[in-house]
């Protein structure tokens, strides 16, 4: 009997199903039925000790109100963002459902189109508890190294901030603006995060390594990304709606723009490209932003 599931069969719950399906069963479910391999209904796949929860993140807190009952089960996030509407940071709205002793936080760069096709890759799991890892680290397969960290907050952070930055490259790349741009912008929105970061007790060694650099370096340099994708769209003056209704895929970024939004102001933190990016979501002209960024 399979003791692990992935919740979610989005393009990350497939591509996590398929690499936690080569060294046992591993069970997948979601909302609608799918044509998967050990697809199975909610009920059996709660049953499970060890459950990976790969949903949008703006979606989380409904569904852990509507569908989790804590079992003792060991739970392995594999969502990026911040929650729009209260600011909340993923790992505090699970905890007010599970102990913190029984949840781990996937980071790094790990397109899921990649993962899906047995590429190699390097993850992070991030817990408090170190014998969570232990015990998920036995489940991943050889393709994938997976590394153990303790900073919750710093992969999470790292995770949803450079989704938002992926969106100001994909602009840049859109506008045109060359190599130089674009580096400029990746190096000064890893500064930017960690920045954002330390001040909610992140650890600066967190944003050199996978979780940061690793995946903001990826997400911001690739078509592969959706957020991106959102990124050149707008900076060929498309709606966020018709961008949005093409992609058909979650771009965590726009609504974690948001949160970050609201969090920099009440805490007073210097995010001058996340602003940016949010103003140029609420219809502001992306050259306009480029004007003001240069200058502050
Ligand atoms: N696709 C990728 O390469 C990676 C994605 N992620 C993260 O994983 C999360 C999921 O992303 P994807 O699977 O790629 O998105 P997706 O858009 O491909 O799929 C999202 C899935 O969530 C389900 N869902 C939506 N609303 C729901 C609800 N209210 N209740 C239950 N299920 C719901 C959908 O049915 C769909 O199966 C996001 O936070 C994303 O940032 C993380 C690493 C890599
Ligand atoms: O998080 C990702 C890769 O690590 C996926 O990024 P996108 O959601 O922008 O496609």
């Amino acid at each position: 009997m399979a003791n692990i599931a992935v919740i979610g069969a989005g393009k990350w719950g497939q591509a996590l199903h398929y690499a936690l399906s080569q060294k046992q069963e591993c069970l997948i479910t979601s909302r609608t039925k799918r044509d998967i391999k050990n697809f199975v209904d909610l009920n059996t796949a709660m049953q499970c000790e060890y459950l990976v929860i790969a949903i949008p993140a703006q979606q989380i807190r409904q569904w852990l109100k509507e569908n989790f009952s804590f079992k003792n089960q060991k739970v392995l996030v594999a969502s990026k963002g911040i929650e729009a509407s209260s600011g909340k940071f993923l790992n505090e709205i699970y905890e007010e459902f599970i102990p913190r002793e029984n949840l781990g936080f996937i980071s790094g760069p790990s397109f899921a189109a990649e993962v899906i096709q047995g590429l190699p890759c390097a993850l992070v799991i991030n817990s408090l508890n170190k014998s969570l890892f232990d015990e998920y680290e036995k489940f991943f397969p050889n393709f994938i190294k997976t590394y153990y960290s303790d900073d919750v907050i710093g992969a999470e952070i790292c995770g949803a901030y450079k989704n938002v930055l992926a969106i100001a490259s994909g602009i840049c790349e859109g506008l045109n603006l060359g190599n130089n741009a674009r580096a400029s912008l990746i190096s000064r929105g890893l500064v930017e995060m960690q920045r954002f970061g330390s001040h909610f007790g992140a650890k600066m060694e967190t944003f050199i390594g996978l979780s940061g650099a690793g995946d903001l370096f990826l997400t911001a340099s690739s078509e592969l990304s959706r957020n991106f994708r959102v990124g050149l769209g707008l900076a060929k003056n498309r709606t966020l709606e018709e961008i949005l209704e093409e992609l058909g895929e979650v771009a965590e970024g726009v609504k974690t723009s948001y949160a970050i939004n609201s969090l920099s102001q009440e805490h007073q933190i210097y995010t001058p490209i996340a602003n940016e990016v949010f103003s140029i979501l609420q219809g502001k002209n992306p050259i306009d932003s480029l004007k003001d960024l240069l200058r502050s």
